[in-house]
């Protein structure tokens, strides 16, 4: 039987403007491809940050100053992050497909998750949302009422509520199409943060952290394995320190112990464990793979990543 794999696709998967977006897809579906040659099952999930941050002021100055133009909800903007990444992926992904030889469709599901609406989260906005700005534009962004922190070492970024994800609503489709041999792009960005009010789906303002998505959409798809493709190689211990030491296969208990411990930060490594634990958890047989889009053929040979099992 083929393996299920769910493929998390951090920022360098994607760049962040258009431009860059169109280049970095096609290095992407190599992966990808190379996944899908090896016959995997392929679920694919991905960041939005940078572009959802983006789409909102876009969509929000330009409609200040043009009354037709209506003002858009970040729920609205995750949903067109999700589009036209979608897009770009499920072309890329195709056209790599196609010049193997391999004719197999590739969809995108517009995804939307259900939030809890006392998460505590939309108290504290820690989510960095579109572009680096100097302090001059943070002050205007300020003015806006939205908020803005300073990131030692980058500049000042733009910060949104992200609530944990509860439950993936398309998750029936996602599965359908997937165990019906088809490429699936879904939950992207975290998928849509929405409140369930009664039939009603309501959009939330957040963005939720695309890697616990990833590790929800793994286990309730009952994939094999999760991937998670980010900018380096290995996760480490240490990280940045003189006594830095790089993780190879690690235990869920060691996984545990590092995360107690503090070894990974709340904006990139520890959203990565947490899913990878929780997913792995779970069920027997499961496991975690970090690394780089670039190391994966590697990886999967175990050559290299961090394996968490
Ligand atoms: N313990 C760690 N081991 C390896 N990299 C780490 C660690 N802690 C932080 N990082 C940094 O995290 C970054 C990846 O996180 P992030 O950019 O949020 O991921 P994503 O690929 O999902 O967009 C890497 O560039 C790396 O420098
Ligand atoms: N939604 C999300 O986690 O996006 P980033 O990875 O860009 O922060």
């Amino acid at each position: 039987m083929k393996k299920k794999v769910v493929v998390a696709l951090g920022h360098r998967a994607l760049g962040t403007t258009l431009p860059e977006q169109k280049v970095a897809v096609k290095k992407t579906a190599v992966s990808i491809a190379d996944l899908v040659e090896e016959g995997y099952q392929v679920v694919i999930t991905h960041s939005n940050g940078p572009q959802v941050g983006m789409i909102h002021t876009a969509m929000n100055e330009f409609s200040t100053n043009h009354p037709d133009y209506t003002a858009s909800p970040m729920s609205v903007c995750s949903a067109m992050s999700q589009g036209y990444i979608g897009y770009d992926l499920q072309n890329a992904i195709r056209e790599e497909l196609i010049g193997r030889g391999i004719y197999r469709s590739v969809c995108t599901v517009i995804t939307q998750v259900t939030v809890d609406p006392y998460d505590e989260a939309f108290y504290t906005p820690t989510k960095i949302v579109g572009r680096i700005m100097n302090a001059e534009d943070a002050a205007a962004e300020r003015k806006k009422g939205n908020y803005v922190v300073e990131v030692p070492g980058q500049g000042f970024r733009r910060v949104v509520a992200s609530p944990n994800p509860v439950d993936i609503v398309e998750v029936d489709a996602i599965r359908t199409l997937t165990d019906a041999g088809h490429i699936v792009i879904a939950c992207g960005g975290g998928g849509i943060p929405v409140l369930q009010q009664n039939n009603h789906l309501k959009g939330a303002s957040g963005v939720i952290e695309k890697d616990l998505t990833a590790g929800k959409l793994a286990e309730q798809i009952d994939a094999d394995e999760l991937i998670i493709l980010t900018s380096v190689e290995k996760v480490c211990l240490n990280h940045g320190k003189e006594d830095e030491e790089e993780l190879d296969n690690i235990s869920v208990e060691q996984a545990k112990q590092y995360m107690d411990e503090g070894h990974f930060g709340i904006y990139n490594m520890l959203p990565k464990f947490q899913a990878s634990v929780g997913f792995i958890e779970k069920k027997e047989g499961r496991s975690a793979l970090i690394t780089s889009f670039d190391t994966l053929k590697d990886a999967l040979k175990g050559k290299t990543g961090t394996v968490i099992e």
